[in-house]
């Protein structure tokens, strides 16, 4: 098998006397989409926040990369190349698309945010904005406050501002939430077109998208692995079927 870029060995997390990730082997290949699905509660989003350093195992071992990250802070993560899409909480709300991308984009280059007025000419940070701009189908949004977007466009510059990092890991936390059915069409379209350029762990509640898109899917129940396989293997697992009892897929 290809080697893992991601390895989660025996993860475990309880939190209080609840134990919400038991014991989690996770291995992600470069280039796969892996969806982690599971019913509500399972420990996705907790193992999510494992991953990018949000929160620390209480034991086990993470590897990115080959380097052991289990105790790395999210900044050391995020620098060794792991991107997750951000809450539109932390988007700068009062900021145009095109600011908030541009910021993202300057991070990577590392040059410093009081640079901002030369930075707004800086060809450097103004080509590869415009282009995720582009890819994202926010150019004629470039300069709307990012208050003023509806809640598909927030979550397409959410998406925009993770890619501007350039990533090689992209960890999506429930992408299509809150979203209609023209803008999952468009959020999946997406996500299957970066499909193979980079690296996704994709959380999401929506059947037919995580089946559409996925390489490989994890099936957690209660904080456990239940299942790993392809979406063919997964949809004809009998444990999967009786926990997701009652739901399509
Ligand atoms: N910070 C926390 N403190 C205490 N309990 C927590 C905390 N975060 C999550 N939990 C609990 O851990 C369990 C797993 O939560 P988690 O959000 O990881 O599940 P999930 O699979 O992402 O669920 P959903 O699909 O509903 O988002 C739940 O019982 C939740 O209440």
């Amino acid at each position: 098998m290809t080697e893992p870029l991601l390895q989660l060995r025996n993860i475990q997390k309880s939190f209080g006397g609840l134990r919400v990730c038991d014991q989690i082997d996770l291995a992600v290949v470069p280039g796969e989409l892996h969806a982690l699905i599971g019913p509500n509660g399972a420990g996705k989003t907790t193992l999510l926040n494992l991953i990018t350093g949000l929160l620390e195992a209480d034991s086990g071992t993470l590897l990115f990369k080959k380097k052991d990250i289990t105790t790395s802070p999210v900044h050391v993560r995020a620098r060794l190349g792991m991107a997750r899409s951000f809450q539109i909480t932390s988007l700068f709300q009062g900021f145009t698309v095109k600011e908030n991308i541009m910021l993202a984009v300057q991070a990577l280059d590392g040059s410093s945010y009081r640079f901002w007025k030369r930075a707004d000419s800086d060809p450097n940070l103004v080509e590869p904005s415009r282009h995720i701009m582009e890819r994202m189908g926010l150019l004629h949004r470039a300069g709307m406050p990012a208050s003023q977007l509806s809640h598909g466009e927030q979550r397409l510059l959410e998406l925009g501002m993770a890619l501007a990092t350039e990533p090689d890991l992209l960890l999506l936390d429930e992408p299509m939430a809150g979203l209609g059915p023209g803008s999952t069409r468009k959020m999946t379209e997406l996500i299957r077109q970066l499909k193979g350029s980079l690296t996704i762990v994709l959380v999401e509640h929506d059947m037919q998208a995580v089946f559409s898109l996925a390489d490989r899917i994890t099936v957690l129940v209660q904080g456990q692995v239940t299942a790993t396989g392809t979406p063919d293997t997964i949809r004809a697992n009998p444990l999967v079927q009786e926990a997701y009892l009652g739901t399509s897929c």
